[in-house]
């Protein structure tokens, strides 16, 4: 279970510090598939750095089954079981896509188990299984191929940063079974950063970050009504969500 304790970060801006988390607190239970949406700028990439260890925060703590993990880095957390996919993807000059796969993997696994992580996420495996991980992908490929690796990473916690951006609409269909397989088939909590509806449709639990703040969280029966039906929720999901 990851716990979250009142968690503030700030940065230097023009005018003093700027307050990019202010007192987050949430716990993210075992098993669960929880959303985070929110208008642009929220703050929901910061705290989703913050849950990988790539942002250290000013004040709070973050507990890992009871223990602080509050100052370890992305690697200590990965070792944890703590996964995270960037909104835009690393390349990786000179690794191939089964490289990636394999290490991401943590075994030796074949060229053909490696091909099935590439199937779901609707890639023509042998297309794509020994190509560079470079800048001859598209931005969708390598999205798709980083969701690939963090299924075969099978961690605890997989985090993933609007993993929709870049997906042509055909494929975002797919997307969606590959996180409700993703859901059904590992141990562990999916924590998605997300403004679609077809996302936010298929979370056990939104949470809603707005001005840095926790503003709502709650069941998806809960939370996503009052977003989709409010001159709030107007303000903010127009921008992205499909429907509008
Ligand atoms: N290192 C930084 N220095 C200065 N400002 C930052 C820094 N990191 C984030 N910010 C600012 O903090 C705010 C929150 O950014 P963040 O990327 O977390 O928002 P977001 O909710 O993920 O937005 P979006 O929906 O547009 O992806 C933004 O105003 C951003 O410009």
């Amino acid at each position: 279970m990851l716990e979250l304790e009142h968690i503030s970060f700030e940065v230097a801006g023009e005018r003093g510090e700027k307050e990019i988390l202010k007192d987050v607190s949430f716990v993210l239970p075992d098993n669960k598939f929880v959303v985070i949406t929110g208008p642009n700028g929220g703050g929901k990439s910061t705290l989703a750095k913050v849950i990988a260890g790539i942002e250290t925060p000013n004040s709070g703590r973050i507990l890992w089954d009871g223990e602080d993990i509050t100052d370890l880095d992305i690697t200590q957390r990965a070792r944890l079981g703590i996964s995270y996919a960037f909104q835009q993807p690393v390349r990786f000059k000179g690794v191939t896509v089964f490289d990636l796969i394999r290490l991401a993997s943590g075994k030796e696994i074949s060229v053909s188990g490696a091909c099935e992580y590439l199937s779901e996420v609707g890639l023509c495996a042998k297309d794509y299984i020994n190509r560079e991980v470079d800048a001859s992908l598209s931005g969708g490929e390598i999205k798709r191929i980083e969701i690939a690796t963090i299924m075969a990473r099978k961690t605890r916690v997989s985090v993933f940063d609007e993993p929709e951006a870049g997906i042509d609409l055909w494929s975002f269909q797919n997307l969606i079974q590959v996180f409700e397989k993703m859901h059904s088939q590992i141990q562990g909590s999916i924590l998605i950063i997300s403004h679609q509806e077809r996302i936010l449709n298929i979370a056990d639990e939104i949470l809603l970050i707005a001005d840095g703040e926790l503003v709502k969280h709650g069941s998806k029966d809960e939370v996503l009504p009052t977003l989709l039906g409010t001159a709030n929720a107007a303000d903010f999901a127009c921008s992205k969500i499909e429907r509008c």
